[in-house]
């Protein structure tokens, strides 16, 4: 069992997942004991937190934990049964609970789809992985606070490709339980990114010497705030986590920065190579272990073939090895510099295949994260 899964077992969320409405159908040689690891669909049925989730097990054995095997007795390991037969819903995995701004760019980008809330990103991209999830979304980027260093590198350690973007506008309102005013707030709950986002106003609005509490999404420091928050205790969420904590908004817009833009990426088992007769963006990974002028080489050879760049970061890695997926097996590589290129073409264009032929001759590693559509959609 991994780190993420012991951590639940006894919270809240956890108790939740054992309120799961029990399935009859499930009998122990349909759980993966023994494997080295695999995603286990948990079903819950109570209001708010209704709904599906994915855990990550790993090393299941009998004796060592009662608790969670008590837990994954009653989880389905597909969710066909619920579903019907051969009416299996198209799953978009994300990281955080029902609410999250995730979950809106998944259920932007794929209406109709059912979200997959999960514990971390790790578990959102290895649902993917292991086939519980058709889609995970990744939130990589912000307007305002730039890149998610942290999410970057997971692209390298999973066996995914990018296949769409969005550029999702996050508008975040101050929630608190009915009856709570804004004059009595002392404490205030949220994910980092949003605190950060959200401090001028906060400063404005009066709050500027309550404490900030930070929690791993918006819906979370929602749905506590709702369950078990002491009194005085608000939370930085979307209008709609308000609405399915029962929580009232105390106020709107509260980000400092009018355009604030989250990009998430769309990620699949399988590249889906757009055309080139559209707007299409190609991302890449590039290392190299401290040759002279690699990053003049990789830009000539973009430049030399007019191929646009709309993201260039450098990330040293020394004394960070990174974790790297790909084809062959997965290694763990201390590489002197890391480039997450993105640029302006698809990979069925004759020019970047040239390029990345190029790149190869000096790169000690190269990746093709994906080629997908732009997201076009006006940002004002
Ligand atoms: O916490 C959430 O709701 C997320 O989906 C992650 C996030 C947090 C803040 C801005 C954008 C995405």
């Amino acid at each position: 069992m991994d780190r993420l899964c012991r951590a639940p077992i006894n919270s809240s969320l956890w108790n939740i997942r054992t309120k799961v409405k029990p399935t009859p159908e499930i009998r122990s040689r349909d759980l993966p004991f023994n494997k080295p690891s695999a995603t286990v669909l948990v079903s819950a049925s109570n209001g708010a937190n209704g709904g599906n989730g994915a855990i990550n097990i790993k090393h299941i054995s009998e004796q060592k934990d009662r608790l969670l095997l008590t837990a994954v007795k009653r989880a389905l390991y597909t969710t066909e049964q619920e579903q019907g037969p051969g009416q299996v819903a198209f799953r978009v995995a994300y990281q955080g609970i029902p609410g999250a701004y995730s979950e809106e760019a998944a259920l932007a980008t794929h209406p109709g789809c059912q979200g997959l809330p999960c514990h971390t990103y790790a578990a959102a991209l290895q649902s993917v992985e292991s086939r519980v999830a058709d889609r995970a979304i990744l939130p990589v980027e912000s307007t305002v606070e730039g890149s998610i260093h942290r999410n970057y590198d997971l692209l390298l350690d999973h066996r995914l490709c990018i296949v769409g973007e969005i550029h999702y506008p996050v508008y975040y309102c101050l929630l608190a339980p009915p009856g709570v005013d804004r004059e009595e707030i002392k404490r205030v709950m949220a994910h980092p990114l949003a605190l950060s986002q959200c401090r001028r106003t906060l400063k404005t609005l009066g709050l500027a010497n309550v404490s900030m509490q930070t929690s791993d999404d918006t819906a979370g420091a929602a749905e506590c705030v709702s369950r078990n928050g002491p009194r005085g205790t608000a939370a930085i969420a979307s209008a709609r986590a308000a609405e399915i904590y029962g929580l009232r908004v105390l106020a709107r817009g509260i980000q400092d920065e009018s355009c604030n833009f989250t990009r998430f990426l769309i990620l699949a088992r399988d590249p889906i190579v757009p055309t080139a007769d559209r707007p299409c963006k190609t991302s890449i990974v590039v290392a190299h272990d401290g040759e002279l002028g690699v990053l003049f080489k990789v830009l000539s050879a973009f430049s030399f073939r007019d191929i646009n760049l709309t993201k260039l970061e450098s990330r040293p890695t020394k004394n960070r090895p990174l974790r790297v997926v790909g084809d062959g097996p997965a290694f763990v590589k201390e590489f002197h510099c890391v480039f997450y290129i993105d640029f302006e073409a698809s990979l069925s264009d004759r020019r970047v295949q040239n390029a990345l032929t190029e790149l190869k001759e000096f790169a000690s590693f190269l990746r093709v994260l994906g080629s997908y559509s732009v997201d076009a959609t006006p940002k004002a």
